[in-house]
């Protein structure tokens, strides 16, 4: 019998925790033929500052950047959590909030201390997620996936990352660090917007 082909695909993100997100739903949609490659795969490259002024824009960067790069599609995410009391930032500053890139509990510490006056009823916010799909001389997409919720008043639960244990979606009251990991990427921004590029990826292999 014929072997398959197989097409290396490079998920594109620094954040170890993202990564693992975007690994787990990519492998449990079940697309056959196509192998997950991490930037650790790849010879490193210089990456193109992320300051766009839409998650859309930043997440094509980093997909551009890893295709070129390693010659291979890239599938990469940009991402942050909208509160509207805060006129939908941190947005696109989600992961430098707090002046420091990547510093979860100070970034989520913030936006608490932001909200403090903020009474219940005005507490809404959303995460969202643009994933951009780049394949080398060829086609690109950017879809975006949300997940309306609300911010909690002080942190709960060990799942999860980010701004997950103040971030409690619209549903049963639990915060997304409370949820299991399925129940997380069946709901989430991330697991929304993938959804939308598993045809795209199959489309890679046949
Ligand atoms: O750019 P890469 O390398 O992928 O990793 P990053 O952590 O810098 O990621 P972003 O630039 O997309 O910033 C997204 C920030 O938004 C927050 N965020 C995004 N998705 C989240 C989620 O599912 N749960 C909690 N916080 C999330 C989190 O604080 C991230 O640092
Ligand atoms: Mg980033």
């Amino acid at each position: 019998m014929a072997e398959r082909a197989t097409v290396r695909v490079l998920v594109a993100s620094r954040n170890a925790k993202k990564l693992t997100e975007l690994r787990r739903v990519l492998e449990s949609a079940g697309v056959e033929g196509v192998e997950l490659v991490g930037l650790n795969e790849v010879p490193e490259f210089p990456e193109t500052p992320e300051t766009g002024a839409t998650f859309e824009e930043n997440a094509l960067v980093k997909a551009r950047d890893g295709a070129a790069a390693a010659g291979l599609p890239c599938v990469a995410d940009d991402s942050g959590l909208e509160v509207d009391a805060l006129n939908a930032m941190p947005g696109v500053l989600s992961a430098r909030w707090a002046g420091r890139h990547g510093d979860d509990a100070a970034n989520t510490a913030l936006v608490l201390a932001q909200l403090s006056d903020t009474p219940d009823d005005r507490r809404g916010a959303a995460f969202v997620s643009a994933c951009a799909l780049v394949v080398p001389g060829g086609a690109e997409r950017v879809v975006r996936g949300t997940w309306p919720g609300s911010i909690a008043r002080s942190p709960r639960g060990e799942g999860g990352f980010g701004y997950d244990p103040v971030f409690v979606p619209e549903g049963d009251g639990r915060s997304a660090a409370e949820l299991t990991p399925e129940e997380k990427d069946a709901a989430s921004h991330r697991g929304r917007a993938l959804a939308q590029l598993v045809p795209d990826l199959a489309a890679l292999v046949s």
